[in-house]
């Protein structure tokens, strides 16, 4: 049933009863990994479906006025903002009272700037109403209801520098703003960093199909969708269905050992990757299907469960990798089985504040196709240098 249900194509394997508990609190799935985390990815589960729920009401009704434009050109929504309220309200209420809500440090995409504004206010009150309403259709937190200086600092707790040392969150509270707008794929996605590595990570991908999105799954005729990916250290990465309608399932990198059979992803969005070195290198390796092109970190959840086997981006020149955009997005990765590494080859840091340090690019295969993916990526990056400038519309 359950195979049926996850569609030909995805990597899965059933998981151990122990992993398939229902939850008790409204449709918001359980985790049970008995990694040392286990109790950190279940609230990251709850913050993460809660504020799913929150983007899918906003996307069913998208209204452009709910959209506006950050300093960098790029667009965030009232459910950027309603996402992230809610995820950072849910953690420190949730998980950390007891333990450690001194130090909570969360380190978050969006800030509340522009809400404190006059232009902003009437939106402020639009995710206030907003976050209520997503509270109180779950049901199990009680009467509670946020005021707008609560939605305020709520978002505003997600300002950490984050760094080597101790326990932060990092969270993209929408990852593919701009897919979401377009009505297309985006990702709630929440890492914990633990002493500058990535201990733990959930994806929520409220649109991605739960049949496989690649070349051999293409031809599914179901079309549920909702998944959420959800990983920890040494526990493996689960794909849940968004509703917890069906149980947990482990999941696992693809396991094709010639890159001539191996698809790969990259960003739905030119301006944000490569596409004309990400072609080459994939003409170098042999792959011959057109590259799976979706928005966001649902790439890496995708590519998890095998529906991709690598995975290829590289920004134009000048732009800086944030941790929220990949935290998440990584360990959900490597737990399945699979390698996360920059041109150089080498893993990526985590431990350096808000920006991720690295070479240059960031790419994800199996272990069998490393040595293999990373040859490529350096030869198609020698190639690209070697091209007299004007030829080519790209710049390392
Ligand atoms: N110029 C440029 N180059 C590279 N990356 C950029 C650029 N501008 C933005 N971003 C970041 O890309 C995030 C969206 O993820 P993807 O690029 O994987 O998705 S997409 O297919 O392009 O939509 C997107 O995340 P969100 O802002 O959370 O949507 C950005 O952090
Ligand atoms: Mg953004
Ligand atoms: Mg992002
Ligand atoms: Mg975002």
């Amino acid at each position: 049933m359950v195979n049926e249900k996850l569609g030909q194509g995805s990597n899965l394997a059933a998981a151990p009863k122990s992993e398939m508990r229902s939850s008790g609190q409204g449709d918001v799935p359980s985790f049970g990994t008995g990694s040392s985390y286990e109790d950190d990815v279940a609230v990251a589960i709850r913050a993460v479906t809660l504020a799913s729920r929150l983007c899918q009401a906003v996307q069913r009704k998208l209204l452009s006025k709910e959209t506006q434009a950050k300093a960098d050109k790029s667009p965030v929504t009232v459910a950027d903002y309603g996402s992230q309220a809610l995820v950072s309200w849910v953690l420190q209420r949730e998980s950390l009272v007891d333990r450690a809500a001194l130090r909570f440090s969360m380190v978050a995409e969006e800030d509340s700037e522009d809400l404190r504004t006059e232009d902003g206010s009437a939106m402020l009150e639009r995710i206030t109403q907003l976050v209520n309403e997503t509270i109180a259709a779950d049901g199990s937190f009680g009467p509670v209801t946020l005021s707008k200086d609560d939605v305020l600092t709520a978002i505003d707790r997600g300002s950490s520098p984050g760094g080597p040392d101790g326990r932060h969150w990092v969270l993209d509270p929408i990852d593919g703003t701009r897919g979401f707008v377009r009505g297309d794929q985006y990702a709630v996605a929440l890492g914990l960093l633990e002493n500058g590595k990535v201990v733990a990570g959930v994806l929520g991908c409220p649109n991605l199909p739960l049949a496989s999105i690649g070349p051999n799954g293409a031809v599914s005729s179901d079309k549920s969708t909702g998944c959420l990916f959800a990983a920890s250290k040494g526990a493996g990465t689960t794909m849940h269905t968004m509703d917890g309608s069906l149980t947990a399932q482990k999941v696992h990198v693809s396991d094709v050992c010639d890159s001539k059979w191996a698809a790969f992803c990259e960003s739905y969005e030119a301006a944000h990757s490569k596409q004309d070195l990400t072609a080459n290198i994939a003409r170098i390796l042999g792959v011959s299907a057109p590259p799976i092109r979706i928005d966001s970190q649902c790439k890496y959840g995708a590519m998890a469960r095998g529906d991709a086997v690598i995975y290829l981006r590289f920004p134009h020149a000048g732009y800086r990798e944030k941790i929220w955009d990949h935290a998440a997005g990584s360990i959900v990765i490597t737990e399945a089985g699979g390698e996360v590494f920059d041109a150089a080859g080498k893993a990526l840091d985590f431990s350096k504040g808000r920006f991720l340090d690295l070479e240059h690019g960031i790419v994800a295969t199996n272990s069998h196709l490393k040595d293999a993916v990373l040859a490529a990526v350096q030869t198609a990056i020698k190639e690209e240098q070697n091209v007299p400038k004007g030829e080519s519309s790209s710049h390392l």
